[in-house]
């Protein structure tokens, strides 16, 4: 270590506003008659001493070979004139040119020297005594201090990474003394001339080092902020200006690759904003519209999002926001339609006409469709399968002049497929309504709601709530799609619904309803419908003419009542087909010579033996009340009304389990029924002269075989009574009797529903003799005549009546074999 106790004559270099740290080299310009003068009084100063005279070296010890150091200097700062009190011993290193061509020494500063007295020497320099400072740090260095020197190291790391200047962080890491350290940021462009001074004068290594920590912290902070805040100021201001250009560049892309793909410039499928502009769509729609567009353009083709948003703004685009169609219809003209398209029906059309005629007065008059009035907004069609309710709304949109479109509900649980699945959805689609409004083409077209009865609800919302909104003039100018998301205006589509089962309707939407039955047809009707309408169309549709193939009315009917067993005329339709497709190919074949008649007769040759005899017309043997136990029931199922055999027999008294057995999908409201019957015997088995001691100890099954599955209810309850009642007594029922009725505790029948649909399926199923609740009678006015004028219909108060009509005689009092379920 060098001792301060050495004082050194030096020529003194200013440096006009500069400092130079202890650590630093630097080039001097010679042109300035300063450095010159200094640094030629060094060159004087060290030949001069190369002599036997010894001084010590640039290290501050005495050189053994004799030979003197480098020419030194006196590096001081000479801030605003004033030379400050420390200066830094610089070695010449080297004279030349510099970077420029001028003439320059190199000068690596290399200590601290206190300035003491001026003196003399040789040249134009200016010459002072000067001590040298001790500035070493204490060795091992106390904690403190190396975490100091860790941090400076990380800071001045940290800085240089940002500037770029991997090369320097090196060399920083490697400096382990102290002040030599901070005397680093000699080098720092940030610090001012007065902070550098400042650290030359702080002669303490420690406190130079914080000192140095101090600045380079604050400085790199306000380097953050002022970053921070340059590339905000930067992006705000770039972001208009790089959307403009990148549209541009798009633009551009786009029309190469248009030019590419040999479209034409501009062409329509792509320029929606165009599309949209000219589309004469409803403000707010044009709105949204328009932002779509905004948005498309900023997305790349290939993005999912732009194909997404094409899809929208197409659906948007196809709607007919602006169609109607002219309602051109008068009463008269309205009726007149609805008598050609449909046979029959009459009360149904009297129904449909008014509604027409009400809803053409109101609109006439400029009042609201439907006004305040709670439900009757919608007329719903309720009634089997193929009578011909989803045609009778065709009906009524060609009858009023207006688009038809069907929504099928059946089976639809999700609300979204009415109100259309948000655009976040994958694969999202609009709803039902706005899709049939799209598939109209008019926004005030007949849309009939198929199967409304079909529509449950699951955890994906409830469907019917949806409908609901829908249907509810108050609220249906206003329909909002969820991926539509632009408000629709429903209150002009005249909304028609069908249900097969009308206690399946949801409660809220059966509110709403205008209600219609239709409980099926007679034979004779389903003669008529076949004749007038089903024949003369599929005529046509196997290229036949009425010339070529006529059928009799007596085929038709033989086709009606055995060919098919329906309330509606779907198969009979079908059947029809058939018939006329093998008379068509036999023709083909050369079989068959034309004009030909079908008669009743050549049905069996044509399309096989019919499935539907009736009861009473099989062998006795074959019959389904051959054997004691069965009985024949009227319900109404979901096809409409039809005959069902009830089955009852005991269970073995070894083996069976005692108690009540019910088999064949029925509901609880059955079971109850079949309990009361059950406990009804029990308790007047007696007076009936049955041995019910049988139903005491032994178990009963009661079975409804499949194929005719009632809706649950307790209609069944006098059919379940008389099949027990004859399984214990060993009498037969009677083929020719089918029954409906509840039953009491006590005997008593109770009205059911269905009387109508009930009847028909009696009818057509060939039995004579029907057997009803006595206050079920009134309903026999909606029976059609020619269907009561064939039945002997007996309307009873007590099921003791039911035994009597349906039980046949025992036959010659000889003991009947009880059938034993396995
Ligand atoms: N009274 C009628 N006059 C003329 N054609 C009829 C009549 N009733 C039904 N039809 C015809 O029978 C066919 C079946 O009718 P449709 O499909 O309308 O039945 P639906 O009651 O709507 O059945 P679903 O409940 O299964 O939809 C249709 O072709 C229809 O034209």
């Amino acid at each position: 270590m060098a001792s301060t106790s050495n004082p050194l004559t030096l020529p003194v270099l200013p440096l006009d506003d500069e400092v130079v740290l202890p650590g630093m080299v630097v080039p001097l310009d010679l042109n300035d008659p300063d450095v010159r003068a200094a640094v030629e009084a060094a060159q004087a100063a060290a030949r001069r001493q190369e002599g036997p005279g010894r001084s010590p070296d640039d290290e501050g010890r005495w050189s053994g070979d004799g030979r003197a150091g480098k020419p030194r200097v006196l590096l001081v700062p000479r801030i605003d004139g004033t030379y400050a009190g420390i200066g830094v011993l610089g070695t010449v290193e080297q004279v030349g040119r510099l970077a420029d061509g001028d003439p320059g020494a190199l000068i690596r500063a290399r200590r601290r020297i206190k300035i003491g007295a001026g003196t003399t020497g040789p040249g134009a320099a200016l010459w002072v005594e000067g001590t040298q400072v001790d500035d070493s740090a204490p060795d091992p260095l106390p904690g403190q201090v190396a975490e100091l020197v860790k941090e400076y190291k990380a800071l001045a790391t940290s800085w240089l990474r940002k500037r770029g200047a991997w090369q320097v962080v090196d060399r920083v890491q490697q400096i382990d003394e102290v002040g030599a350290l901070a005397d680093n940021s000699g080098y720092s462009p940030f610090l001012s001339t007065e902070q550098k001074v400042e650290l030359l004068e702080t002669t303490d290594p420690v406190a130079r080092l914080k000192l140095a920590i101090q600045w380079l912290g604050e400085h790199l902070a306000e380097q953050d902020v002022a970053e921070s805040i340059a590339k905000d100021v930067q992006e705000g201001v770039d972001k208009q200006q790089r959307e403009f250009l990148l549209r541009r560049q798009l633009e551009a892309v786009r029309k190469e690759l248009r030019e590419l793909n040999g479209e034409q410039d501009g062409e329509e499928s792509d320029d929606y904003r165009a599309r949209v502009e000219a589309a004469d769509l409803p403000e707010k729609v044009q709105e949204a519209a328009l932002k779509e567009v905004d948005k498309l353009e900023r997305s790349s083709d290939q993005s999912p999002e732009g194909s997404w948003i094409r899809t929208w703004l197409d659906t948007v685009l196809e709607l007919p926001w602006n169609e109607r169609t002219e309602d051109a219809y008068d009463i008269q003209g309205a009726k007149a339609v609805l008598d050609a398209e449909h046979a029959g029906l009459d009360d149904v059309k009297e129904r449909i006409t008014e509604y027409l005629a009400v809803r053409k007065r109101r609109t006439d008059r400029g009042l609201g469709v439907v006004g305040g009035r709670r439900g009757g907004a919608v007329l719903a069609l309720v009634g089997p399968p193929g009578v011909g309710k989803t045609s009778l709304g065709e009906s009524v949109a060609h009858a009023m002049g207006r688009k038809f479109v069907r929504v099928a509900l059946g089976g639809v649980r999700d609300e979204a497929e009415i109100r259309g699945h948000r655009r976040t959805y994958v694969g999202a689609l609009p709803g039902r309504i706005v899709r049939a409004i799209k598939e109209a083409g008019s926004m005030n077209p007949v849309v009939l709601l198929d199967e409304i009865d079909k529509v449950g609800s699951d955890f994906r919302g409830d469907p019917a709530a949806a409908l609901l909104e829908v249907l509810d003039p108050a609220q249906n100018h206003t329909f909002r799609d969820h991926y539509l998301e632009v408000e629709l205006d429903l209150s002009d589509v005249v909304f028609l619904a069908t249900a097969n089962v009308l206690e399946a309707i949801p409660e809220a939407l059966l509110d709403r309803m205008d209600l219609v039955r239709l409980d099926g047809y007679t034979e004779d009707e389903k003669v008529v419908i076949a004749r007038d309408h089903l024949l003369p169309r599929q005529l046509e549709r196997s290229g036949l003419n009425g010339d070529e193939v006529t059928v009799e009315e007596d085929a038709l009917r033989k086709l009606a009542g055995e060919y098919t067993r329906e309330a509606g005329v779907r198969n009979l339709e079908r059947a029809i087909t058939r018939v006329l497709r093998k008379v068509a190919a036999q023709h083909e074949l050369g079989d068959r010579e034309l004009p030909f008649t079908v008669g009743a007769d050549d049905l069996r040759d044509l399309i096989g033996r019919p499935h539907h005899v009736p009861e009473s017309a099989q062998d006795p043997a074959e019959r389904r009340t051959a054997v004691p136990g069965v009985a024949t029931g009227l319900a109404v199922t979901g096809a409409g009304g039809d005959v069902l055999f009830v089955e009852a027999s005991l269970a073995d008294p070894e083996t069976g389990a005692a108690g009540l057995t019910l088999t064949g999908q029925l509901g609880d409201v059955m079971k109850e029924s079949a309990q009361i019957a059950l406990s009804f015997l029990r308790s007047h088995g007696a007076e009936l002269e049955l041995p019910v001691a049988d139903l005491k100890d032994r178990g009963v099954h009661i079975h409804f075989p499949a194929g005719a599955v009632p809706k649950d209810g307790p209609s069944a309850g006098i059919t379940m009574t008389t099949a027990l009642a004859s399984l214990l007594s060993g009498r037969l029922v009677r083929t020719d009797v089918a029954m409906t009725g509840e039953v009491s505790l006590t005997g008593r029948v109770l009205p059911i529903g269905g009387v109508k649909q009930k009847l028909l399926a009696a009818h057509r199923a060939g039995v004579t003799t029907v057997i009803i609740p006595k206050r079920n009678e009134a309903d026999l006015d909606d029976v059609p005549a020619e269907v009561l004028q064939k039945l002997d219909v007996h309307p009873v108060t007590d099921v003791r009546q039911v035994l009597e009509l349906a039980l046949a005689p025992a036959s010659n009092g000889a003991q009947v074999e009880v059938p034993v379920a396995a």
